[in-house]
């Protein structure tokens, strides 16, 4: 045998090892955290295989409902098996400030490697160093000077989803959601990406379809986690060629994006445009990015790529459901501060625990357990709020919140890791709401009691959410 060959051999055999003592350690692990967590309550197991799942239903909608029922009976704290993984639910604000308020505890869960193939390790998934030094970059794009440069934007867009809801006023009620979802589209790629890219409305349709068909992915992995695994995924999930169709597209819309940027990208221009504060250079989002790649090599095109599909998602889809369930209750209500709280866009996350953690009420779970967060059933905690279903902004009025529990309303998350995008949602959304009411009077259509919420990316009715406009002029 020549010596290359030997050579060769051996780093075989040396990955080889490694390879197998790290799954060994990580089975050890495993086996130890689930001796210690099958103490905790939690809905009966039906064998290893189906874990917990039957008790899940057999649809996104039953899902949603299941969830929201293990909330209230295995209250605070539930652990839940789907299949061979085992996670850790917290539905109390004093348990989720023990894992957000902690950066050891700053690794999402597994849920999200659902997303990876799409999102990659953008600011939403990533984790440790390279989580903060993307946070570092970005943070300044959303400072107050730059998003007062935006508001125009918002005005300008809110303009034309009003001409588009006269157009549809005519009919006896809207279906919302698609104009809504263009809307937030279009402002988020003239705000934060910087380009006034004329989608055509057909690429714009195609990546609104591509992402609501990752919900119906979504919600198979998550009740099929053999799938979540590329090679799981490929053997096992009838969905595996249209998720890589609809990766496909929305990285496609994304790239266009960037490329439009690029054509009218200019680093010295994009530092006087946004102005100068106390000395420190100001850039919307993707201006900032594309200068980072210029000049401190801090980020590449396949980090741009990952950020701007991240920021293109996670800047629209969360503030269309929002802007969406808001109109639902102002149409039945005349009202609208606690519209977040009754429907958060993002109703759960999820995190690995970087160290123990001992519960409020006294569980310990141990490092590396996969815990949920459902922000959803925070905001419904009776103690907070009582008569939770109940649509009553006045618990927002300063003397009745002043006591409450700055974990008790988390519709933008809280801690290091919260939503960095949560002052820009907020502005256009009042832009949005303003513009809407001074120009229609809303007539219910759908009510809270007969929308159906599905379990999806973010929360979602199972039809769209219908609401009559009629003009004030
Ligand atoms: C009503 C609208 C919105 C809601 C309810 C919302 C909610 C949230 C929540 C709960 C998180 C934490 C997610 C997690 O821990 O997994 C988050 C993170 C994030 N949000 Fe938002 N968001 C909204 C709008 C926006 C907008 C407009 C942008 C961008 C312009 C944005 C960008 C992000 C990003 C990049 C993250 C990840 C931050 C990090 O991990 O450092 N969001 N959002």
């Amino acid at each position: 045998m020549n010596t290359v060959l030997q050579i060769n051999l051996v780093i075989v055999f040396i990955l080889l090892a490694l390879y197998i003592l790290r799954s060994l350690q990580t089975l050890y692990i495993s086996i130890k955290n689930h001796v210690k967590l099958q103490k905790l309550p939690g809905p009966p197991r039906y064998g290893i295989i189906k874990g917990n799942v039957p008790y899940l239903g057999d649809s996104p909608e039953v899902l949603f409902q299941q969830l929201r029922q293990a909330a209230k009976e295995f209250y605070p704290v539930y652990r839940f098996y789907v299949a061979h993984k085992i996670s850790v639910h917290l539905v109390t604000h004093q348990d989720c400030e023990l894992v957000m308020s902690n950066p050891i505890h700053n690794e999402k869960g597994y849920v999200y490697k659902m997303t990876h193939k799409w999102l990659k390790f953008g600011l939403l998934t990533s984790f440790g160093q390279k989580w903060q030094i993307r946070r570092k970059i970005l943070t300044p794009a959303f400072h107050f000077n730059i998003l007062q440069g935006f508001v125009s934007v918002f005005n300008e867009q809110t303009e034309q989803l009003i001409d588009a809801l006269k157009d549809e006023s005519k009919k006896s009620y809207v279906e919302i959601n698609s104009l809504i979802t263009q809307f937030t589209l279009k402002t988020i790629t003239e705000t934060a990406m910087g380009t006034k890219f004329n989608f055509q409305r057909k690429n714009e349709r195609n990546y609104e379809k591509a992402l609501h068909d990752m919900g119906k992915i979504f919600y198979h992995k998550f009740t099929h986690p053999w799938c979540i695994e590329e090679i799981g995924n490929f053997l096992f999930s009838p969905f595996f060629f249209e998720e890589r169709k609809n990766t496909k597209t929305m990285h496609q819309f994304s790239k266009e994006v960037i490329q439009e940027k690029e054509k009218t990208f200019n680093d010295e221009e994009a530092t006087e445009e946004h102005s100068v504060y106390k000395g420190k250079k100001r850039r919307a989002m993707l201006d900032l990015l594309l200068s980072a790649k210029k000049n401190e090599s801090a980020i590449d095109d396949d980090g741009i790529q990952e950020e701007v599909v991240t920021f293109m998602f996670e800047g629209h889809d969360t503030t269309a459901a929002a802007l969406s369930f808001m109109l639902m209750l102002l149409a039945n209500n005349e009202n609208v501060q606690e519209s977040l709280r009754l429907y958060p866009s993002v109703y759960f996350i999820s995190r690995i625990l970087g160290e123990d953690l001992r519960l409020t009420n006294g569980y310990l779970l141990p490092k590396s357990t996969n815990v949920f967060i459902h922000i959803y059933d925070v905001h419904r905690n009776p103690d907070v709020y009582p008569d939770p279903e109940r649509f009553d902004p006045d618990r927002f009025l300063p003397e009745n919140c002043q006591n409450r529990h700055p974990y008790a309303y988390l519709p933008f998350s809280a801690g290091p890791r919260n939503c960095i995008g949560q002052k820009f949602a907020i502005l256009e959304l009042k832009a949005a709401v303003c513009a809407i009411l001074s120009n229609f009077v809303l007539e219910p259509i759908d009510t809270q009691e007969n929308i159906k919420l599905v379990a999806d990316i973010v929360l979602r009715t199972k039809e769209d959410i219908k609401i009559k406009f009629i003009p004030r002029f």
